[in-house]
């Protein structure tokens, strides 16, 4: 038998159409929905008088719009729309929804994973790109367009053509303080922002295996960020114990069967990718990013990039336009970069541990008077498991701001934006000019690298912070 990685695998159990030269036909296992990239969909199968092909394996959620002060107050139209007419849609159509009242609402690649519905060997679609966060329990997860939401609403089908597949290696172990999320940025900023294009990724190697469910998470999260069609990591213990007992696992015998055959579909020994590249674990620092994309990124113990030492053109000139949006006079230390606002939060990094680890560093500590800081729980689920651990009182003691989940200042579509000129330090996964708001400056960073900049006012490397007491679960 021919050795297969585990894309192919996934991919041949749900090929339904193959032809050569062409496009195949996928079946899809799960459909996530928010109310930004569905509206026309379902304006579609009205149209055609289509119903939902299989409402069972199709949930929703709204995220993107919901304000995480006065939720139930949306004073923008658009927002107040996209949200109603999701409301409107589900009732129709009789798919589920986690809507405002309900505990499991939230960031749509937070929620999915709670309730469980997230397994490994799973095709899931939704209409957002970051839906490769989904891989890391080894489901092949990847963001579509409008037209393909109405696709898959109608035929539980997805046209789609095969991937390449890229091995990447994490060579060593993490030190103390290095996090998922600078594995990740990490690796972009060494490789770029497109090495992954026409990818799919496979995370491997032992800091990959070392991870927690959440921090594989914050890992494949990003890899479209890479250009990558989506991230995978084998499922393994560290997999099955997040999902058992959870709400959609398999329940009883059911699990444990499942569980043969998630094991099953792990990458031969010996199977070929098209191209496998290596990260050093050993060597990384805490990461910040400099300029308008996720790969303008270094280590906090670097300096802002002078252009003219750049080694191409291109380059040159892609640090000189960044450098004049971001207003950083070149080689700037990392660590003198003053901000005025820290976001903490998102589908990269709102989940419990990350404020976990936020909470450890700002234990004992006063937000400084010149930065505005909001903590927003990436579901309704993390929110209240925060506050049953305390967190929330750790945050406000300090001087964050509690919110509400939604998608907050990951990007600026509900009233957390920042101001012209404002910089802040986030923990989301685009920095793109304008992204939190026109005129906003982000740099993204760790959970615990942006908790520290929100005491200091500057970045600082959080491998030297004196922690005042641990936050453990
Ligand atoms: C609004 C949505 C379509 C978008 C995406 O696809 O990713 C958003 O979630 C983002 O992070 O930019
Ligand atoms: S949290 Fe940010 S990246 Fe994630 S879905 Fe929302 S807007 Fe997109």
């Amino acid at each position: 038998m021919s050795k297969k990685t585990m894309f192919e695998k996934i991919w041949e159990n749900h090929e339904i159409v193959s032809e050569a030269g062409k496009p195949s036909i996928l079946y899809i296992d799960l459909h996530l929905v928010h109310e930004v990239t569905s509206p026309q969909a379902f304006e579609g199968l009205r149209l055609s008088g289509r119903q939902v092909r299989r409402p069972e394996l199709t949930f929703a959620t709204m995220d993107h719009n919901v304000p995480t002060k006065d939720r139930f107050n949306i004073s923008d139209p658009i927002s107040k729309q996209q949200v109603d007419t999701l409301t409107e849609n589900c009732r129709e159509f009789g798919v589920k929804l986690y809507d405002l009242n309900t505990i499991d609402q939230g960031v749509v690649h937070v929620m999915g994973p709670e309730l469980g519905l997230t397994h490994p060997g799973k095709t899931i679609v939704c209409g957002d790109s970051h839906t490769s966060t989904h891989g890391a329990f080894g489901a092949l997860a990847f963001g579509i367009g409008t037209s393909e939401v109405e696709h898959v609403l109608a035929t539980q089908c997805l046209q789609q053509a095969k991937a390449k597949t890229m091995c990447i290696r994490f060579i060593g172990k993490r030190k103390p303080g290095i996090t998922a999320k600078d594995m990740i940025l990490g690796l972009i900023a060494k490789y770029g922002t497109d090495f992954g294009t026409g990818y799919v990724m496979e995370y491997t190697g032992e800091a990959i295996r070392d991870l927690s469910m959440e921090e594989r998470m914050t890992v494949c999260n990003m890899s479209i960020e890479a250009g990558a069609r989506a991230g995978l990591i084998a499922p393994d213990e560290t997999t099955f114990n997040y999902l058992r007992g959870r709400e959609y696992a398999p329940q009883g015998e059911a699990f444990d069967k499942a569980v043969e055959q998630w094991k099953a579909l792990c990458t031969d020994e010996g199977a070929e990718f098209d191209l496998t590249l290596d990260f050093d674990v050993e060597t990384l620092i805490p990461q910040v990013t400099w300029g308008t994309s996720p790969g303008m990124g270094t280590g906090i113990t670097d300096s802002v990039p002078v252009p003219e030492n750049l080694p191409t053109e291109n380059e040159r000139k892609a640090a000189t336009n960044a450098l004049e949006y971001m207003a950083l006079k070149p080689g700037t230390p990392m660590t003198e970069i003053e901000i005025d606002y820290v976001f903490i939060g998102s589908c990269t990094n709102g989940r419990i541990e990350d404020l976990r680890a936020a909470a450890s560093v700002a234990r004992g500590y006063k937000v400084n008077p010149n930065v505005t800081a909001i903590v927003v729980p990436g579901s309704g689920r993390v929110k209240i498991q925060a506050e049953k651990e305390g967190l929330d009182k750790i945050f406000i003691e300090a001087g964050f701001e509690w919110r509400e989940a939604g998608c907050s200042m990951c990007l600026a579509m509900n009233p957390d934006v920042l101001k012209p000129g404002q910089r802040c330090a986030s923990t989301s996964n685009r920095n793109f000019e304008g992204r939190q708001g026109r005129g906003g400056r982000t740099h993204l960073v760790s959970p615990e690298m942006a908790a520290a900049a929100a005491v200091q006012g500057r970045f600082v490397d959080v491998r030297t912070w004196d922690f005042k007491a641990e936050v453990t679960a």
